[in-house]
């Protein structure tokens, strides 16, 4: 008797994705496993993907830049991690997902030389999703990684490499999905302090992330009671135009302090001016913020370093400093 074989219809990547996003479930072929102490965890295929696939939601809360900042504040380093900040129509937003819920999407390590996936952003049901889509064909056993962004992460130092130029945009050919990248990413560009000039203060924090009307952000105060607030609930699938691309985060323009920086002068207490060049740069556990004095590396081991001198900011404490002054 000849075996019939039926084949299950296999959904596009977004239709798959989407129905993912709605069970809150992870699909089969995934395993997360311990790597080794400095990876951690990561997650692995179990069965063959092909380029384009969906792969895993990126699951957790869907917060606004204020909460994600009133988090981070609370959160311990270790948590801190699993916050993914990414620009949507202009507005800072983050998906935190601290909370282990058991899914995979959370454990997905960073890789900037060959990453065989990478995340966008889908809408669902008026709710902003972020999905890992596979960028290359993935054989069985192979890691699920992308690349986190730009930034100098810590374990990139590690291993000497050379840099291949940034991931095709919209390798994917479902141009529908956006592209997302982790907000961390800064543009390596000098930016000019200096120190004891007030004038030109141009504010680059006062961008507010208010609900947009496509998605639904939580602002909750509790990071365990969310249920993200639904603005405007829109259809299930949503059309084209409304999934456009993601804007990477703009870098910090300028820095200036109002106060006297002995780590900056050169001698006692001899007024000068003192011009610090910053770069963004990644900043060990032990380097302490010289407007706060906190550990820079609670935010992610991401600070900003004087070309010259022992100067180390966090770049919310640049932040906060532009908003005292403003007011
Ligand atoms: C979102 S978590 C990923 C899951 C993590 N490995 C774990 O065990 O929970 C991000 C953290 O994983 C680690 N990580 C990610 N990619 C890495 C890499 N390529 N090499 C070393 N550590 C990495 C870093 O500690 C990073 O802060």
């Amino acid at each position: 008797m000849a075996e019939v074989k039926r084949r299950r219809k296999k959904l596009r990547p977004q239709e798959d994705a989407i129905q993912f996003c709605r069970l809150k479930n992870d699909k089969n072929g995934l395993d997360g496993r311990f790597i080794n102490d400095n990876k951690g965890r990561g997650v692995f295929s179990c069965t063959e993907f092909d380029k384009g696939d969906f792969l895993l939601e990126y699951r957790g809360d869907l917060i606004s830049k204020e909460e994600c900042e009133r988090r981070q504040r609370l959160y311990h380093d270790a948590l801190k991690v699993f916050m993914f900040e990414f620009r949507y129509n202009g507005k800072l937003l983050c998906v935190d997902a601290a909370r282990d819920d058991g899914s995979l999407g959370r454990l997905v390590n960073d890789d900037h030389i060959n990453p065989n996936s990478r995340m966008k952003t889908i809408c669902v049901d008026g709710k902003l999703h972020l999905c890992l889509f596979a960028t290359r064909n993935i054989c069985a056993g192979e890691e699920i990684t992308y690349n986190y962004g730009d930034s100098e992460w810590p374990w990139r130092c590690l291993t000497p490499c050379k840099v291949e130029p940034p991931p095709e945009i919209n390798t994917i050919s479902d141009s529908e999905i956006r592209e997302t990248e982790s907000c961390s990413e800064i543009e390596p560009s000098p930016l000019e302090i200096n120190i004891h000039c007030l004038l030109e203060v141009k504010d680059v924090d006062m961008l507010t992330v208010v609900c947009d009307q496509s998605v639904s952000v939580d602002s909750s105060v509790s990071a365990a009671s969310v249920e993200p607030e639904k603005v405007t609930p829109k259809m299930n699938i949503l059309p084209s135009e409304d999934l456009d691309c993601v804007d990477k985060m703009s870098p910090v323009k300028e820095h200036v302090l109002n106060k006297k920086q002995k780590y900056c002068a050169p001698a006692e207490e001899v007024e000068e001016v003192c011009k610090h060049i910053v770069v963004p740069s990644a900043i060990s556990s032990m380097d302490k913020c010289a407007e706060c004095v906190g550990p820079v590396a609670a935010q992610k081991w991401l600070g900003l370093k004087c070309q010259f001198l022992l100067f180390k900011l966090h770049e919310w404490d640049q932040k906060r400093s532009l908003r005292m002054r403003s007011k």
